[in-house]
């Protein structure tokens, strides 16, 4: 086995691993479909017969019919009665076939939509557990392409793939052991031809494969370039390079179509010489086969009967040609989704990891912490800070020293790489994730919201809250006014990522959303960044209300905000310094 087929195999192994158990939840469905697809190859085997029987007891009355014709002779004689009975099992075969094809469709169709949702779930939802270590170099372009296009290319693998060559194996075994049943001599000639079908398709399904794994690769990358320039249209615009944006997407869909030509002209290709090579078998089985009828040693209506299973034996092997390049496009795409599925989250909850309470007292402790970013420069070394409930704790500093990282690590988004961090005593990587988050509130400097209603995304602080305590945070954080003079209030929809609102509007419900959360611990990343001054000291407000009674971390450059602050540390060159009240202008 050559070393591309060995990962093949090894891949695909691994995806019905991993995917297979789905199917098991469907069992009934997929039963059902397995009979029907047994139905579907039982009316093909039958449906030449009757028109053998026509010839060979009707046109050219044959002196030894075989036993099934003879039957059917004697029980409907030779004439207009056999004719109807056979015109009615050509009807009846048909009827058969399609309501068998129809049940075998539908319930084949019907578990693998559930099966593709149910890897998308999955998968969505490993993508939120996953850390932020990988969400920080990871495409989301290349995400939303895995969990659109490649989920859905699952369906062909598991499903039709699996349909597909089971029901071509029976009709093959069904449709060869009917032949030898009637004439060994010309099954074998008709059976000649199969090795060199099998080689050409060899030869063409190696080249398409390889074809088609490449395009679908393309397919993400174009995803991720789309992705991209939609996502940030304000830049795009904002420098006018639209048309840098549409070459940069030109490229790669260029590259795709030249990939999806590639495969279609194999695809045809290999279709012309396996049409010919085919026409060549029937040629030969009809030249042997008429020699053999003229020799008495089949009857007219069996050669029929040969040549149409010439059909049913030749078609199958040729579509499984072009069904295995449907599969390595498919294999191509689980790939993709194992390499998302395979990443473990390196921030998860240890075994036996304890629930912070559901309102900790919001005491914490950095002792000696260090850390830096997978492969960057060290950002902290040896930290310590304590943070008083009911204080404000401000960080200041140079660009890029560090300050937010304090924040994440408080939050677990990484672990550090000594030390240790404790919220009311206990080591944060000893609490389960979501105990601890869930006593922490945020405010970044640029609070994404979601394109649903204000309503619900100052509940998305604490699902359950009810409307008055909604509108108690609004009013807190000032925003009641304003969100009252949307045109439909609270139930406003909200343009994308919250951008048919102000800078000072999208904050103030943020502010809203983490006094809902009413946390115990609060960050305030640079809360008043990029606002106007006088925007700006009326969310001080609001700060100095969300703040009270927690403990504050806060990030800060201007003097305005670090008017909260109860204590004041610089953070530089990896190191935190307790800095005096005049020393605020550090932070300039
Ligand atoms: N996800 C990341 N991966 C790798 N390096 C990072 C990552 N996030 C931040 N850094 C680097 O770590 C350092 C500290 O970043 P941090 O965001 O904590 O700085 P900051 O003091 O908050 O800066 P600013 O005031 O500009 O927001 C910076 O040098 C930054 O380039």
């Amino acid at each position: 086995m050559s070393r591309d087929r060995k990962i093949e195999v090894g891949a695909l192994r691994r995806l019905f691993r991993r995917m297979g158990p789905h199917l098991k939840n469907h069992r009934r469905k997929l039963t059902l479909g397995f009979l029907a697809m047994i139905g579907v190859a039982l009316a093909e085997i039958m449906r030449p017969w009757p028109i053998k029987v026509v010839f060979d007891g009707i046109l050219i009355p044959q002196e030894n019919p075989d036993a099934v014709t003879g039957w059917l002779m004697s029980v409907f004689g030779n004439g207009d009665f056999l004719l109807g009975a056979m015109a009615a099992a050509i009807l009846g075969i048909a009827l058969l076939g399609g309501a068998m094809g129809f049940m075998q469709a539908y319930m084949i169709a019907a578990v693998g939509q559930k099966v593709v949702a149910q890897i998308r779930l999955d998968l969505y939802r490993h993508v939120h557990r996953l850390s932020h270590s990988f969400h920080d170099t990871a495409s989301s372009g290349d995400i939303i392409a895995r969990l659109t296009g490649d989920v859905r290319m699952m369906r062909d693998l598991l499903i039709d793939a699996v349909v597909f060559f089971a029901a071509r194996i029976l009709v093959i075994l069904l449709t060869i052991g009917v032949m030898l049943w009637m004439d060994w001599r010309l099954t074998l000639v008709a059976l000649a031809i199969l090795p060199a079908l099998w080689l050409i398709t060899r030869y063409f399904g190696k080249r398409i494969k390889g074809a088609a794994r490449k395009q679908r690769r393309k397919e993400g990358k174009i995803a991720v370039v789309m992705t991209e320039g939609i996502s940030s249209i304000n830049v795009v615009k904002g420098f006018a390079r639209e048309a840098y944006e549409e070459q940069r997407f030109a490229k790669q869909n260029n590259s795709s179509a030249e990939a999806g030509v590639v495969t279609t002209r194999l695809a045809a290709n290999m279709d012309r010489v396996t049409q010919v090579l085919l026409a060549l078998g029937t040629a030969v089985v009809v030249w042997f086969g008429v020699t053999q009828v003229r020799a008495g040693e089949i009857s007219p209506g069996d050669l029929l009967v040969f040549t149409a299973y010439l059909s049913s034996l030749y078609k199958p092997i040729r579509k499984m040609a072009s069904m295995t390049a449907r599969v390595a496009k498919a294999t191509a795409s689980g790939e993709r989704l194992l390499e998302i599925f395979d990443l473990e989250p390196e921030v998860a909850d240890h075994p036996g990891a304890k629930e912070l309470d559901k309102r900790a007292y919001g005491w914490v402790l950095f002792e000696d912490v260090s850390f830096s970013y997978a492969d960057s420069a060290q950002v902290l070394e040896k930290v310590d800070l304590e943070l008083v409930p009911g204080e404000v704790t401000a960080l200041v500093g140079p660009s890029g020293a560090g300050k937010s990282t304090v924040g994440r690590l408080l939050m677990r988004f990484y672990d550090p790489e000594e030390g240790h961090i404790h919220i009311d005593g206990w080591d944060v990587r000893d609490l389960t994730l979501d105990s601890l988050r869930s006593n922490i509130a945020v405010v970044l400097q640029d609070s994404v919201l979601f394109g649903t209603s204000v309503r619900d995304n100052i509940a998305y602080g604490r699902l359950d809250a009810t409307e008055e305590e909604i509108f108690a945070a609004a009013k807190a954080a000032e925003a009641d006014n304003f969100i009252r003079a949307l045109p439909d209030g609270y139930d406003t929809i909200l343009g994308e990522r919250g951008e048919t609102l102000s800078g000072g509007q999208r904050q103030r419900i943020a502010i809203a959303r983490a006094i809902l959360r009413d946390a115990p611990i609060l960050i305030l990343d640079e809360p008043l960044s990029g606002l106007d001054p006088a925007t700006a000291k009326s969310l001080l407000v609001s700060l100095r209300r969300a703040a009270a009674g927690r403990t504050t971390l806060l990030v800060a450059h201007d003097d305005l905000t670090l008017s909260l602050a109860d204590h004041v540390y610089c953070v530089e060159n990896c190191k935190l310094v307790e800095t005096p009240p005049d020393g605020r202008s550090l932070s300039a």
